[in-house]
């Protein structure tokens, strides 16, 4: 079976004053149907760069991304924005909700531009809304809840059009260790029961322990990988500490 992602020899470098620096550096990797992903590095290493390029937000100097059989690397912008509205879901640090609709209004948003049927919208919000234990919260503004029950919000948005990919970028870091364990807790069992692929950049090992794999990166590179296999979350965990001992600066992020 062909992967869900396929990243070939991506390559990132930004315009400076008088040289181009490197941000991403021959960077290639795949990522089948149904698996959680983290990817993991020093600050500074790429983790923003690369999610951007492959979420379509930014674009790669050079190199291929394909999802699916469509390379979104070579998609004009036109194409790119359908592509990222049916395909594509992301949860990021800040939420990015809208203040002046309900939870239930920001969740159902991009079945509604796509002029989903109002039952069908419905089913599907309460569906969503009780995988991540926020039925009750449907007709609150964002302002009159907690900021977990914010990013379970916004994580519902970007799983209520069946996305063939998740991108998520720090989604705990500004959440408290609870609520980060909530979310985290619901993400995998999205992940486990119905197959949600998810990729997820993180600083945290805690957070990058509920993933089945680990990308780091270091100086714009892949460095390495490693697969929690039948480990339990917490050697898993302990894994990834050492790991990111290993690698130097990273360990200061992560504890
Ligand atoms: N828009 C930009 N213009 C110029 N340089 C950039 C830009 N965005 C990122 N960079 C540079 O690219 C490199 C990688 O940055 P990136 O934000 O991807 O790292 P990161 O691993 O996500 O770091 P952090 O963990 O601190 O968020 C850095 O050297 C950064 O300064």
């Amino acid at each position: 079976m062909e992967p869900l992602l396929l990243v070939k020899n991506v390559e990132k470098s930004y315009k400076k004053s008088v040289n181009t620096a490197k941000a991403l550096e021959q960077v290639s990797f795949e990522i089948d149907h149904g698996e959680f992903v983290g990817v993991m590095g020093p600050s500074g290493a790429g983790k923003s760069t690369l999610l951007n390029v492959l979420a379509t937000i930014d674009t790669p100097t050079n190199g291929d991304i394909f999802i699916g059989r469509d390379n979104i690397a070579k998609m004009d912008e036109e194409k790119l924005a359908d592509f990222r509205r049916d395909h594509l879901g992301f949860i990021f640090q800040d939420y990015n909700l809208l203040d002046s609709l309900t939870v239930r209004e920001n969740i159902l948003l991009p079945l509604a531009i796509a002029k989903k049927k109002p039952a069908e919208i419905a089913k599907r919000v309460d569906e969503i809304a009780a995988t991540f234990g926020i039925s009750d919260l449907l007709d609150q503004y964002p302002y009159q809840i907690s900021g977990g029950q914010r990013q379970r919000t916004a994580a519902s948005r970007a799983l209520i059009s069946n996305p063939k990919i998740i991108f998520a970028d720090e989604p705990t870091g500004a959440l408290d260790s609870k609520s980060a364990t909530d979310l985290l807790e619901s993400m995998s069992s999205l992940n486990e029961q119905h197959e949600t692929t998810i990729m997820m950049v993180t600083h945290d090992a805690y957070a990058a322990s509920f993933c089945r794999r680990i990308l780091f990166i270091k100086d714009g590179r892949l460095s390495k990988e490693i697969t929690r296999g039948n480990r339990t979350r917490k050697q898993f965990f302990q894994m990834i500490l050492d790991e990111l001992a290993q690698m130097g600066g990273a360990a200061n992020d992560a504890i």
